[in-house]
């Protein structure tokens, strides 16, 4: 059978995919088609609809990406995503961190006082992340930073709450298998670089209407470039084509592959390759962790609500569980959904993978068990409504973000991140600075797309990969070759 045959294959229409072919298309190369498993474009910025309004309309609710993070400050850097937001004009609201009740299996129980400690200790694993970088030494753990700056939190269970609330809730992992050079590296580069702001998105068109608005920029409404429901099984690769076999029996022969599946899709051979990749690139792949970060979704009678509406955050501290129903967030407050009874708790990593293992009524009973343990002198209704997504059961997703175990250096990083030949590969993941955000998946995008056009127009520059790993990065070494592109240590927008 003859295949498609094309300049370039973009492989996955999430935000990076869509960007890259943005660029190409900037660069006037037109001939690319964009393949994407899914039956609409945006891939882990994702909504579903969640019970019902006052109208007997459902509400959206966002399963993946739910904040604009970092947002940006007059006269500094904006991020990126945050231009997009306002371009087209997405509902969002300022996350305020200090709105936030705290609760022990007594009920409320006020232990606040702990942000204070744990920020104590921070402060010193940011100065020695910075001798890290800076002195060219070996990484270690976060825990390690954490032990050293003072914070031991033990058996505590408040300490291990509040813990989990500032580390495991935007990384998705413990400070235990985090590092501390590149978490530092990560939080500085878009909170200190753009603002530490975080504006929680829940525009009722669904937050990846931006990532249409951008496709629409250069794709007509049905262009034949794009082909949705289009399952990747084989990438295929010499010195002259790349081969694109899909589930439906069809491929497409290109130039040129940007492949843009999540790492979580590369580790669990979802996808494979022919040849096998190179085991610098395996390594590569294998070396980075896939996190796994689950909203889970509850809308109790709008005449019954029964927890403090003017708290955005509900912080619990389970007594014998780290990461055990800690985080919960009311949609049913002022600026946000008021009057829609949603109450929303997070779970990540080796909870997520119990929740995802069992039922929905295993979970409702154990998540309503807790709600009735922080509120033990109130009659609590059962939901209307509930709902939570499976994130390491999709095939197209294999988790939510990525995260960089202790340890690391850019050069393990590059190697995940460079091209094989003719097949290249960009995503949140392959950002060494903004991983984990959209931010990171908008810049790799544009960038790739750039870098192919270059290969297209008979200028190619492969990136450096490397063979022998040694285990530290050298000052020198944090440079654009290995996908480094701002300071860490920009303070534009921190006060
Ligand atoms: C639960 C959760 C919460 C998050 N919260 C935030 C947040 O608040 N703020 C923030 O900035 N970021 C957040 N993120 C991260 C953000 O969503 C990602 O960084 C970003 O969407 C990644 O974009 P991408 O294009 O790199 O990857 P993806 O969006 O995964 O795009 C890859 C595409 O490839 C497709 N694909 C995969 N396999 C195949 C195949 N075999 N064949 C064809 N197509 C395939 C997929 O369907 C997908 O559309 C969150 C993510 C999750 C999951």
């Amino acid at each position: 059978q003859a295949c498609r045959e094309t300049k370039v294959a973009v492989l996955g229409a999430g935000l990076t995919g869509i960007e890259a072919a943005k660029s190409l298309s900037e660069a006037n190369i037109k001939d690319f088609l964009i393949l994407e498993y899914n039956d609409e474009i945006g891939g882990r910025v994702k909504h579903t609809t969640f019970g019902k309004n006052a109208e007997g309309n459902p509400y959206t609710i966002e399963l993946g990406a739910n904040w604009v993070q970092g947002l940006g400050t007059p006269g500094g850097p904006q991020n990126p995503i945050w231009i997009l937001a306002q371009r087209y004009n997405l509902t969002n609201t300022y996350s305020d961190y200090s709105s936030i009740e705290t609760f022990s299996t007594t009920g409320a129980t006020n232990f606040t006082e702990l942000l204070d400690e744990f920020e104590d200790a921070y402060a010193y694993v940011e100065q020695d992340a910075g001798y890290i970088l800076t002195e060219g030494l070996q990484d270690r753990s976060f825990r390690s930073g954490l032990s050293l700056g003072g914070w031991k939190p033990m058996h505590d269970a408040a300490k291990q709450a509040v813990e989990w609330w500032e580390f495991d809730w935007e990384y998705a992992f413990s400070p235990d298998q985090s590092s501390q050079e590149f978490a530092i590296v990560n939080y500085n580069t878009t909170f200190y670089q753009f603002s530490d702001g975080n504006n929680y998105v829940f525009d009722q068109r669904g937050f990846n209407i931006f990532i249409k608005g951008e496709a629409s920029t250069y794709l007509t409404p049905n262009d034949s470039r794009l082909l949705l429901n289009t399952v990747v099984t084989n990438i295929a690769y010499n010195d002259s084509k790349v081969r694109i076999d899909n589930a439906d029996g069809s491929c497409i022969t290109a130039d040129y592959a940007i492949c843009t599946f999540s790492l979580g899709v590369l580790q669990n051979d979802d996808v494979s390759f022919t040849p096998p990749l190179p085991l610098w690139k395996q390594q590569g792949i294998t070396t980075f962790d896939m996190g796994t970060y689950t909203k889970i979704f509850l809308q109790f009678p709008t005449n019954q609500v029964f927890w403090d509406t003017s708290y955005q955050f509900l912080l619990y501290a389970d007594p014998t569980t780290r990461g055990y129903y800690p985080v919960w967030q009311s949609l049913d407050a002022e600026g946000f959904l008021p009057g829609s009874g949603i109450l929303f708790v997070t779970v990540v990593d080796d909870q997520s993978y119990r929740v995802e293992a069992q039922s929905d009524e295993q979970t409702l009973a154990e998540v309503m068990a807790v709600l009735r343990t922080m509120y033990p002198n109130t009659t609590i209704p059962e939901p209307t409504a509930f709902y939570y997504p499976r994130w390491t059961q999709e095939p197209w997703a294999r988790g939510s973000y990525s995260n960089w175990p202790p340890g690391t250096t850019l050069q393990m990083h590059q190697n995940l991140r460079a091209n094989v030949g003719r097949v290249w590969f960009a995503g949140e993941h392959t950002s060494p600075e903004y991983f984990g955000f959209l931010q990171a998946a908008y810049m790799e995008g544009q960038e790739v797309g750039q870098a192919v056009a270059r290969c297209v127009l008979g200028q190619c520059v492969p990136e450096v990969h490397y063979e022998d790993l040694r285990g530290t990065t050298q000052p020198g070494d944090y440079n654009p070759a290995n996908g480094w592109t701002v300071s860490s240590f920009l303070t534009y927008g921190f006060d």
